[in-house]
């Protein structure tokens, strides 16, 4: 395929043909989808179609990922932060990624849909981490995982792509290690850091990774490292240069109401949308026109209703159909 072919045909240029009995939901009035594949992101990135990736954690956001076109749907360990309440993605166990991936994964076809691995579920040995990533993927449904880190996980990455489970990885910030990186801070700053960077890219490249997420990293270095690699960069925090751009579900919604780092923009404003319901509804019930008599209740037969009252009645005057014994 030429490059101006792919260029046109934006991101409907799959080379996958439609699955048959695919889940196609006609009420959204979208284009049917096709299937997004580890080859059609590549050729999207060598078209220069920016890549869209964002996170989900249940049914919803996982059919609204597939209804609007997203990419990539990433089953992010946010979810510890922005949907558990723990208060750090350390906290995050395999049975809590299973369970929300699964669901995800219920409302999910056409996106690529990728599940972080857990802090801890990929560290102790190659064994555990085959495991636990055979689990995602049987239990949970996911088409692939992510692992934070560089060089010294590159022997797992290895092992999994080798065994056939796609491998995305994630360098630059790493949350799952903000205790012992001080915190949430931007990565590669330092000609030295940079060039570390690049190693854990080119390393997690040839362990057999098919995308690489570059978070909170300086635009020049994601550009120049998306630049070295044949595979497609997803960045969060790493500039426009990037193959791709990955945000948190609740940092686009503006549900998240937690610290706001400096690479998020707001693109829809659910959180006030969220108060005006539940202060609406709150209201209504409290003045009593929620809910209408006409519009929101059930009608009975006037007959009925009329004889369900003498039946009342005759009971009253000494009928013979006893009240509670209690
Ligand atoms: N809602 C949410 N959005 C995220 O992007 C996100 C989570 N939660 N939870 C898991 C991790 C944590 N992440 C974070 C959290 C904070 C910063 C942050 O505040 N960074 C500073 C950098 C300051 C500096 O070093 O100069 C910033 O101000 O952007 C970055 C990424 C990304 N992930
Ligand atoms: C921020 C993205 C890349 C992530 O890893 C997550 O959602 O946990």
């Amino acid at each position: 395929m030429t490059r101006s072919i792919l260029q046109s045909s934006r991101r409907w240029m799959s080379v996958r043909p439609r699955e048959i009995g695919q889940d196609v939901d006609l009420k959204d009035n979208h284009t049917p989808r096709k299937k997004v594949t580890i080859q059609s992101l590549r050729e999207q990135a060598v078209a220069q179609t920016p890549i869209t990736m964002l996170t989900a954690y249940d049914f919803p956001t996982g059919r609204a990922c597939e209804s609007y076109g997203i990419d990539v749907t990433l089953v992010g360990d946010s979810l510890a932060q922005v949907c558990l309440g723990y208060d750090s993605t350390t906290r995050l166990t395999m049975d809590d990624m299973v369970h929300h991936s699964r669901a995800v994964a219920r409302g999910s076809t056409s996106p690529l849909l990728v599940a972080d691995m857990p802090f801890g579920s990929y560290h102790t040995n190659v064994e555990d981490a085959v495991g636990n990533a055979v689990r995602l993927v049987r239990e949970g449904r996911v088409e692939g995982v992510k692992l934070e880190g560089g060089e010294e996980i590159v022997e797992i990455v290895r092992k999994l792509t080798s065994i056939g489970i796609p491998v995305m990885g994630h360098i630059g910030l790493l949350p799952q290690r903000h205790t012992s990186m001080s915190g949430y801070r931007v990565q590669g700053k330092t000609a030295a850091d940079a060039k570390g960077i690049l190693r854990s890219a080119a390393a997690l490249q040839g362990a057999g990774a098919f995308s690489i997420v570059l978070e909170a990293i300086p635009h020049a270095l994601g550009s120049y490292i998306t630049s070295k690699l044949s595979i497609p960069t997803i960045g969060i925090g790493a500039g426009p240069g990037t193959s791709g751009q990955v945000l948190v579900w609740d940092d686009v919604m503006s549900t998240w109401s937690g610290h706001q780092a400096k690479f998020v923009r707001r693109f829809a404003d659910v959180r006030s949308e969220v108060e005006k319901g539940v202060m609406g509804y709150i209201g209504a019930v409290r003045c009593r026109t929620f809910p209408d008599t006409k519009k929101e209740s059930y009608e009975m037969d006037k007959a009925e209703w009329d004889l369900f009252l003498k039946l009342e009645d005759d009971k009253g005057r000494g009928g013979d159909e006893p009240e509670s014994s209690e």
